[in-house]
């Protein structure tokens, strides 16, 4: 596979949509779908245009913005459908039709030849109005073999311009998709693509044999989203071709985070921690042995053929209760900490004392134990808060007013929000003046420790410089607007000071 040149069907805005819970607003539809131009991605199926009058608007924003990517709409293989299409002004259309017995006898309710009929005449349909087409026979992979050649041969014969092969419950072994896609390839002369469903975690694998047995295009969506447990996952197929197939695509590899990152705000589906490629974790470590391999070189216990810079990605060092010593070490000195061996052994003791309470070890908490140590610097804390006082409601725009000592001279500010911690939030931040404009949240997570409606909210916040370097904190507080301010000041103050 190396150097060849596979195409990226992007998925998100159809089947991703389908992800149960998922609906994107035409705004956000038109912004990932940009963002989807920005990244590269060779051709974006921008939704249902029949299944509703939002679809239709939000398609026909996105096909006529002018997009460096292709624009597809789905259709069955029905002329209303069709029309949807054309009348969204989409460049391609993707018709599909059950082929697998099981959904044809129990769904569409049509003999084979009637779907053999039905398929043909949608695609001479769509060619006759001079649109590219793409058809898949839904269900391929239960398929009966002989009908399905029937089947992609006869739309081959009406003019189609691709053929996609689904594996529409994601049932296929990685080895039977390298066979059906090698078999298909013998008798079909048109491009092949493929989108695969991920109920067994095989998408990725799946869409990587059919590839490797002809296929010349993938379907896949951001984080995986789709039906059930979703579709073949962009950044894994992308990265996998380029870094470990050498196989060429048109992504611009490093908006892929950028991009997961937009789909998750929008979707509200949060991308797992541990995900590959974009997941916080994935060039993240926290054990000592692995630290001290990145630290002296990340090729040790990184893939190296995959770096966090590729994909626009950072690699974090992580404090818990696996931390050695060179991690510790080095989080104290990007702080200005330089601690002698011996107070850095006492560090370290108490980092694992903390850790072993099931705690994560924040940035602050880590310099907070050397202050403990080592003694606090001088003009600590920038910020000595005071009193924060919050008003909201539903007919009141959350306004919050914060009173503290600012380097020793009493400041009170206040500021609106779309909620009460956003309001606090942005009052604090005007607090610190001129500072506000360098400091920015880089992220903020709220979880309830204990359960019941007086449970304890646990924030941790994260801020950020305008060098890039991060502080994080943790405050735990009945209320979730003072433990987020809370938070947020602690970060502010060990940014400032160390
Ligand atoms: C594998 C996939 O991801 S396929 C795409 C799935 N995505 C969606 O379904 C999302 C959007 N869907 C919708 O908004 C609606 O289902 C619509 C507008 C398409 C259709 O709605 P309704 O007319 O109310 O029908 P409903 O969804 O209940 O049933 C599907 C109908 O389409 C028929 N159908 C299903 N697939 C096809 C096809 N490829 N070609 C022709 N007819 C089809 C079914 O036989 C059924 O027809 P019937 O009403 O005559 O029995
Ligand atoms: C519309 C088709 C290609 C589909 O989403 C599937 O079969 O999973
Ligand atoms: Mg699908």
């Amino acid at each position: 596979m190396q150097d060849r040149k596979i195409s990226i069907f992007d998925t998100t805005l159809r089947d991703g949509e389908q992800t149960p819970g998922v609906s994107l607003t035409p705004e956000q539809k038109i912004e990932i779908a940009h963002q989807l131009a920005k990244l590269g991605v060779d051709t974006i199926e921008a939704g249902f245009p029949i299944a509703s009058a939002g679809d239709m608007e939000s398609v026909r924003n996105i096909a006529t913005a002018g997009l460096t990517s292709e624009v597809c709409g789905l259709a069955r293989v029905l002329t209303k459908d069709l029309d949807a299409c054309i009348q969204a002004d989409v460049g391609m259309i993707h018709t599909f039709v059950s082929t697998s017995d099981i959904q044809r006898i129990h769904t569409i309710k049509k003999s084979r030849e009637e779907v053999i009929e039905m398929a043909t005449n949608a695609v001479e349909y769509i060619k006759d109005h001079g649109m590219r087409c793409m058809f898949s026979a839904m269900d391929a992979t239960r398929t009966d073999i002989d009908y399905l050649v029937e089947v992609y041969k006869a739309v081959e014969d009406a003019g189609c311009d691709i053929i996609n092969v689904p594996d529409t419950v994601g049932v296929i072994a990685p080895s039977g998709m390298y066979r059906l896609i090698s078999e298909l390839d013998k008798d079909i002369n048109i491009p092949i693509d493929t989108h695969c469903h991920n109920d067994f975690g095989l998408a990725v694998a799946n869409s990587l044999m059919a590839i490797e047995a002809g296929a010349s295009q993938a379907q896949v969506t951001v984080n995986g989203l789709g039906e059930r447990a979703g579709n073949a996952d962009l950044a894994e197929t992308v990265m996998s071709l380029h870094s470990i197939y050498g196989a060429k695509t048109n992504i611009n590899t490093e908006y892929i985070v950028e991009t997961a990152r937009m789909v998750e705000r929008y979707t509200g589906v949060a991308i797992p921690p541990h995900m590959p490629v974009v997941g916080e974790n994935a060039f993240a470590h926290e054990s000592g042995i692995h630290t001290h391999g990145v630290l002296e070189n990340s090729d040790t216990f990184e893939p190296g053929i995959m770096t966090p810079e590729m994909v626009g990605h950072t690699r974090r060092i992580v404090l818990g209760k696996h931390a050695g010593r060179h991690a510790v070490l080095r989080s104290l000195q990007s702080a200005n900490i330089n601690p002698s061996d011996e107070q850095l052994d006492a560090i370290i003791n108490k980092v694992k004392v903390l850790a072993d309470k099931g705690k994560r070890i924040t940035d602050a908490d880590l310099y907070a134990i050397a202050f403990d140590i080592l003694g606090k610097p001088e003009g600590m804390p920038v910020i000595d808060l005071k009193e924060v006082s919050v008003m909201t409601g539903n007919i009141t725009t959350s306004t919050a007013v914060v009173k503290a000592m600012v380097n020793g001279t009493e400041r009170i500010t206040s500021d609106v929000g779309v909620g009460p911690v956003d309001a606090a939030l942005k009052a604090v931040e005007t607090l610190i003046g001129k500072h506000a404009s360098s400091v920015s949240i880089h992220d903020f997570r709220i979880e309830a420790v204990t359960g019941g409606a007086d449970a304890l909210a646990e924030v941790v916040i994260g801020v950020q410089d305008k060098n890039g370097r991060i502080v994080t904190a943790r405050a735990a507080n009945a209320d979730i607007v003072l433990a987020s301010v809370e938070a947020l000041v602690t970060a502010i103050n060990m940014l400032l000071k160390t």
